[in-house]
């Protein structure tokens, strides 16, 4: 780890709409050079996190900062030390995708900036679309030219909130090549995402959050390993899971176990509920394993 201030730090946040608490006092430090992770359910506040850490939504109280710059008290420092990819699309369609990255390299004082643009381009299989304007792009591609916009001027630290939601394969294996990269080089990179299967390949830290709160925060690997092993997955044919137990999800029911013994376990107390079960399979857990089981704790 570096000594430098942590790249992003949320300092006791809350964020209070009316009633609703969407941040609940999130306390967390990303180190400069990190490739973190943010995880949780539908509203548990993590587009919250990153509108308050863009400087787009205000804190009711405690401080975000990145590299040692409040994003309220010192906004034009930490902006230019952000690239924030949003979830939503927002462009100007009158525009071409090159005008639209010179405009935004402007913004920001870079009036040379065409070798970078270039290689955003093609790093993000944009070459070809340069000239084009951006109301005649697919969705696709729009989402590609929003991840070159937010890198335009290089920024220290990466935030992308939900970047490959409805995307293509293609993309999503090159830009998370690309972001893998800009990680190696030494930018710190905050990802949200539903796919779990992405954030366990590139997140070497992760915090899960529901309801507001952090409910786990760790490397990734210490997460797969602390909660569970290995996974019995069946069907439930009759009876109720006995409480606790597990999480049942489609008709289809997941057990967490830690080893040969706890399956034994686990089997017989089903069968002490009455339950009957078919299609029985054990596998490695994964992070939609611990996610479900974290969620499913935290209720
Ligand atoms: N502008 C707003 N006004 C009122 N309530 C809001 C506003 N923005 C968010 N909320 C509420 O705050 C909570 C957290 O929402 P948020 O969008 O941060 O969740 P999320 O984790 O990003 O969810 P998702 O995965 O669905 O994007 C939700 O209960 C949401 O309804």
């Amino acid at each position: 780890m570096s000594s430098n201030p942590p790249a992003v730090s949320f300092d006791r946040v809350v964020k209070q709409y009316g009633q609703n608490l969407a941040v609940d006092g999130v306390a967390l430090d990303i180190a400069d050079g990190e490739f973190f992770g943010l995880l949780g359910p539908n509203g548990a506040g993590k587009t919250t996190l990153i509108s308050m850490l863009a400087g787009l939504t205000r804190p009711t109280s405690g401080h975000v900062r990145v590299a040692g710059f409040d994003v309220q008290r010192d906004a034009a420092a930490a902006r230019r030390l952000l690239g924030v990819v949003p979830q939503e699309l927002v462009f100007d369609p009158f525009f071409t995708v090159r005008q639209v990255l010179r405009i935004q390299s402007g913004y920001f004082g870079f009036r040379q900036n065409d070798p970078w643009i270039d290689e955003l381009l093609h790093n993000l299989g944009l070459t070809a679309q340069a000239d084009k304007n951006m109301r005649a792009l697919s969705g696709g591609m729009k989402r590609r030219v929003m991840v070159a916009q937010a890198l335009v001027h290089r920024p220290q630290v990466i935030v992308l909130d939900e970047p490959t939601a409805g995307v293509d394969v293609e993309l999503r294996q090159s830009l998370w090549e690309f972001i893998a990269r800009l990680n190696a080089e030494g930018h710190t990179v905050l990802l949200t995402t539903h796919y779990l299967e992405e954030a366990e390949a590139l997140c070497k830290r992760i915090a899960v959050i529901k309801g507001g709160k952090v409910v786990a925060l760790d490397r990734t690997e210490a997460l797969l390993q602390r909660f569970a092993s290995s996974v019995l997955y069946f069907r439930l044919l009759q009876g109720r899971l006995p409480e606790g137990l597990g999480a049942e999800q489609g008709g289809r029911v997941a057990l967490a176990v830690r080893g040969a013994q706890d399956v034994e376990h686990k089997l017989a107390a089903l069968r002490q509920a009455g339950c009957e079960i078919d299609e029985l399979e054990l596998r490695r857990a994964d992070l939609e394993d611990v996610f479900l089981e974290l969620i499913g704790a935290a209720r």
